[in-house]
Protein backbone atom coordinates (compact mmCIF):
# COMPACT_ATOMS: atom_id res chain seq x y z
CA UNK A 1 0.00 0.00 0.00
CA UNK A 2 1.38 3.44 -0.74
CA UNK A 3 1.68 5.82 2.28
CA UNK A 4 2.13 9.52 2.00
CA UNK A 5 3.96 12.37 3.10
CA UNK A 6 2.15 15.71 4.09
CA UNK A 7 4.62 18.75 3.67
CA UNK A 8 4.61 22.16 4.51
CA UNK A 9 2.30 22.12 7.84
CA UNK A 10 2.29 25.13 9.60
CA UNK A 11 -0.92 24.93 12.25
CA UNK A 12 -2.38 22.25 14.54
CA UNK A 13 -5.44 21.68 13.07
CA UNK A 14 -3.86 20.53 9.61
CA UNK A 15 -1.13 18.42 10.92
CA UNK A 16 -4.01 16.62 13.63
CA UNK A 17 -5.99 16.13 10.05
CA UNK A 18 -2.61 14.66 7.98
CA UNK A 19 -2.35 12.14 11.21
CA UNK A 20 -5.71 11.59 11.68
CA UNK A 21 -5.88 10.43 7.68
CA UNK A 22 -3.11 8.41 8.23
CA UNK A 23 0.07 10.39 6.66
CA UNK A 24 3.19 8.15 7.65
CA UNK A 25 5.22 11.06 7.32
CA UNK A 26 4.74 15.18 7.61
CA UNK A 27 6.72 17.78 7.03
CA UNK A 28 8.12 20.96 8.23
CA UNK A 29 9.67 23.06 6.05
CA UNK A 30 12.79 25.33 7.37
CA UNK A 31 13.85 27.79 4.41
CA UNK A 32 12.38 31.21 5.06
CA UNK A 33 12.09 32.05 1.13
CA UNK A 34 8.90 29.56 1.52
CA UNK A 35 5.23 30.40 2.37
CA UNK A 36 5.67 27.79 4.46
CA UNK A 37 8.50 28.50 6.29
CA UNK A 38 8.90 27.46 10.54
CA UNK A 39 11.13 28.21 12.42
CA UNK A 40 12.46 25.32 14.21
CA UNK A 41 11.53 26.74 17.88
CA UNK A 42 7.79 26.78 16.34
CA UNK A 43 7.93 23.67 14.64
CA UNK A 44 9.14 22.02 18.36
CA UNK A 45 6.27 22.86 19.32
CA UNK A 46 3.83 22.40 16.46
CA UNK A 47 5.59 18.98 15.31
CA UNK A 48 5.49 17.45 18.95
CA UNK A 49 2.38 15.86 18.73
CA UNK A 50 3.08 13.52 15.25
CA UNK A 51 6.23 12.06 17.27
CA UNK A 52 5.91 8.33 17.08
CA UNK A 53 2.75 8.46 15.11
CA UNK A 54 4.13 9.63 11.41
CA UNK A 55 8.03 10.22 10.53
CA UNK A 56 8.60 14.13 10.94
CA UNK A 57 10.65 15.17 8.24
CA UNK A 58 12.82 19.19 7.96
CA UNK A 59 12.84 19.83 4.45
CA UNK A 60 16.62 22.07 4.23
CA UNK A 61 17.75 24.00 1.26
CA UNK A 62 21.28 24.26 1.47
CA UNK A 63 21.33 23.97 5.37
CA UNK A 64 24.92 24.83 7.07
CA UNK A 65 25.72 23.33 9.91
CA UNK A 66 24.80 25.77 12.26
CA UNK A 67 21.28 25.51 11.13
CA UNK A 68 21.16 21.68 10.80
CA UNK A 69 22.49 21.86 14.16
CA UNK A 70 19.79 24.14 15.54
CA UNK A 71 16.89 21.70 13.91
CA UNK A 72 18.62 18.85 15.32
CA UNK A 73 18.61 19.84 18.82
CA UNK A 74 15.16 21.85 18.81
CA UNK A 75 12.81 20.02 16.36
CA UNK A 76 14.60 16.17 16.94
CA UNK A 77 13.14 15.41 13.30
CA UNK A 78 13.38 11.71 11.95
CA UNK A 79 14.84 12.68 9.01
CA UNK A 80 16.39 15.49 7.28
CA UNK A 81 14.75 16.24 3.72
CA UNK A 82 17.65 17.47 1.43
CA UNK A 83 16.31 19.70 -0.90
CA UNK A 84 18.86 21.89 -2.38
CA UNK A 85 22.49 21.36 -4.08
CA UNK A 86 24.15 19.22 -1.64
CA UNK A 87 26.25 16.22 -2.74
CA UNK A 88 26.44 12.43 -1.56
CA UNK A 89 29.74 13.72 0.66
CA UNK A 90 27.59 16.65 2.40
CA UNK A 91 24.69 13.85 3.22
CA UNK A 92 27.16 11.85 4.85
CA UNK A 93 27.88 14.98 7.06
CA UNK A 94 24.72 15.97 7.57
CA UNK A 95 23.94 11.95 9.07
CA UNK A 96 26.27 12.36 11.53
CA UNK A 97 25.65 15.64 12.70
CA UNK A 98 22.49 15.52 12.97
CA UNK A 99 21.71 12.02 13.85
CA UNK A 100 18.31 11.60 11.70
CA UNK A 101 17.90 9.82 8.69
CA UNK A 102 18.86 11.32 5.25
CA UNK A 103 15.84 11.90 2.53
CA UNK A 104 16.98 12.91 -0.60
CA UNK A 105 14.78 15.08 -3.32
CA UNK A 106 16.16 14.63 -6.96
CA UNK A 107 14.79 17.28 -9.35
CA UNK A 108 13.26 15.67 -12.53
CA UNK A 109 12.52 16.64 -16.02
CA UNK A 110 14.42 14.11 -18.13
CA UNK A 111 15.36 10.44 -17.61
CA UNK A 112 18.87 11.50 -17.70
CA UNK A 113 17.98 13.55 -13.98
CA UNK A 114 16.88 9.92 -12.84
CA UNK A 115 20.50 8.61 -12.90
CA UNK A 116 21.48 10.80 -9.79
CA UNK A 117 19.71 8.19 -7.87
CA UNK A 118 22.49 5.94 -7.67
CA UNK A 119 24.70 8.68 -6.24
CA UNK A 120 23.14 8.22 -3.11
CA UNK A 121 22.27 4.34 -2.38
CA UNK A 122 24.80 4.47 0.32
CA UNK A 123 23.76 7.71 1.85
CA UNK A 124 20.07 8.04 1.35
CA UNK A 125 17.38 6.04 3.62
CA UNK A 126 14.57 7.50 1.02
CA UNK A 127 15.03 9.13 -2.56
CA UNK A 128 12.30 11.63 -3.70
CA UNK A 129 11.79 12.17 -7.39
CA UNK A 130 10.56 15.45 -7.63
CA UNK A 131 9.71 17.62 -10.83
CA UNK A 132 12.38 20.16 -11.28
CA UNK A 133 11.05 23.42 -11.03
CA UNK A 134 10.62 25.62 -14.13
CA UNK A 135 13.11 28.03 -14.94
CA UNK A 136 13.32 31.27 -12.47
CA UNK A 137 11.41 29.46 -9.98
CA UNK A 138 11.43 31.10 -6.18
CA UNK A 139 11.52 27.67 -4.41
CA UNK A 140 13.35 24.42 -5.25
CA UNK A 141 10.10 22.59 -4.32
CA UNK A 142 6.50 23.21 -3.43
CA UNK A 143 5.60 24.95 -6.90
CA UNK A 144 2.65 22.30 -8.01
CA UNK A 145 4.54 21.37 -10.91
CA UNK A 146 4.64 17.86 -12.18
CA UNK A 147 6.97 15.85 -14.47
CA UNK A 148 6.20 12.90 -16.49
CA UNK A 149 5.58 10.48 -14.64
CA UNK A 150 5.98 7.54 -17.33
CA UNK A 151 9.58 8.37 -17.32
CA UNK A 152 9.30 6.09 -13.97
CA UNK A 153 6.87 3.51 -14.92
CA UNK A 154 9.22 0.07 -15.29
CA UNK A 155 12.20 0.82 -12.76
CA UNK A 156 13.20 -0.14 -9.26
CA UNK A 157 15.51 1.58 -7.21
CA UNK A 158 17.50 0.88 -4.25
CA UNK A 159 16.22 2.75 -1.60
CA UNK A 160 12.60 3.71 -0.68
CA UNK A 161 11.23 6.43 -2.67
CA UNK A 162 8.65 9.48 -3.54
CA UNK A 163 6.86 10.71 -5.91
CA UNK A 164 6.48 14.26 -5.70
CA UNK A 165 5.89 17.81 -7.52
CA UNK A 166 1.92 18.37 -8.52
CA UNK A 167 0.55 15.87 -6.95
CA UNK A 168 -2.84 16.46 -5.89
CA UNK A 169 -6.63 14.88 -4.59
CA UNK A 170 -7.65 14.37 -8.26
CA UNK A 171 -4.58 13.08 -10.00
CA UNK A 172 -2.73 11.15 -7.19
CA UNK A 173 -4.40 7.69 -8.30
CA UNK A 174 -3.06 7.54 -11.33
CA UNK A 175 -0.12 8.95 -10.48
CA UNK A 176 0.63 6.05 -8.68
CA UNK A 177 -1.09 3.78 -11.19
CA UNK A 178 1.87 4.50 -13.43
CA UNK A 179 4.48 4.60 -11.35
CA UNK A 180 4.05 2.19 -8.73
CA UNK A 181 5.46 4.75 -5.91
CA UNK A 182 5.49 3.18 -2.85
CA UNK A 183 5.18 6.39 -1.53
CA UNK A 184 3.90 9.83 -2.61
CA UNK A 185 4.31 13.83 -1.01
CA UNK A 186 2.26 16.70 -1.64
CA UNK A 187 2.47 20.51 -0.35
CA UNK A 188 0.48 23.09 -2.65
CA UNK A 189 -1.67 20.38 -3.98
CA UNK A 190 -3.70 20.08 -0.77
CA UNK A 191 -3.70 23.47 -0.32
CA UNK A 192 -5.97 26.79 -1.05
CA UNK A 193 -3.50 29.47 -1.35
CA UNK A 194 0.18 29.43 -1.42
CA UNK A 195 1.57 27.84 2.55
CA UNK A 196 -2.28 27.93 3.45
CA UNK A 197 -2.94 24.07 4.11
CA UNK A 198 -6.54 22.51 4.12
CA UNK A 199 -8.25 20.24 6.32
CA UNK A 200 -10.53 18.88 3.61
CA UNK A 201 -8.04 18.56 0.58
CA UNK A 202 -5.38 16.85 2.59
CA UNK A 203 -8.69 14.36 3.93
CA UNK A 204 -9.02 13.76 -0.08
CA UNK A 205 -5.50 13.30 -0.65
CA UNK A 206 -5.09 10.90 1.89
CA UNK A 207 -8.44 8.65 0.88
CA UNK A 208 -7.28 8.25 -2.65
CA UNK A 209 -3.85 7.18 -1.63
CA UNK A 210 -5.37 4.67 0.88
CA UNK A 211 -7.97 3.60 -1.94
CA UNK A 212 -5.01 3.01 -4.31
O1 LIG B 1 7.30 23.42 0.04
C1 LIG B 1 8.14 24.32 0.03
O2 LIG B 1 7.84 25.51 0.21
C2 LIG B 1 9.58 23.98 -0.20
C3 LIG B 1 10.51 25.00 -0.18
C4 LIG B 1 11.85 24.71 -0.40
C5 LIG B 1 12.26 23.42 -0.62
C6 LIG B 1 11.34 22.39 -0.65
C7 LIG B 1 10.00 22.64 -0.44
N1 LIG B 1 9.06 21.61 -0.49
C8 LIG B 1 9.49 20.26 -0.60
C9 LIG B 1 8.46 19.22 -0.70
O3 LIG B 1 8.68 18.12 -0.19
C10 LIG B 1 7.21 19.43 -1.53
O4 LIG B 1 6.19 18.71 -0.91
C11 LIG B 1 7.47 18.88 -2.93
O5 LIG B 1 8.38 19.73 -3.59
C12 LIG B 1 6.16 18.81 -3.74
O6 LIG B 1 5.54 20.07 -3.78
P1 LIG B 1 4.16 20.26 -4.57
O7 LIG B 1 4.44 20.16 -6.03
O8 LIG B 1 3.70 21.62 -4.19
O9 LIG B 1 3.22 19.20 -4.09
Amino acid sequence: MTQAKICGLTTPETLDAALAHGAAFVGAVVFPRSPRHIQPLHGATLFERARGRAGIVAVTVDADDALLTEIALILKPDFIQLHGNETPERGQKVRALTGAGIIRALPVSTAADLEAAADWQDVADHLMFDARPPQGSALPGGVGHAFDWTLLAGRSWPRPWFLAGGLNPDNVAQAISLTGAPLVDVSSGVESAPGVKDDGRIAAFMAAVNRS
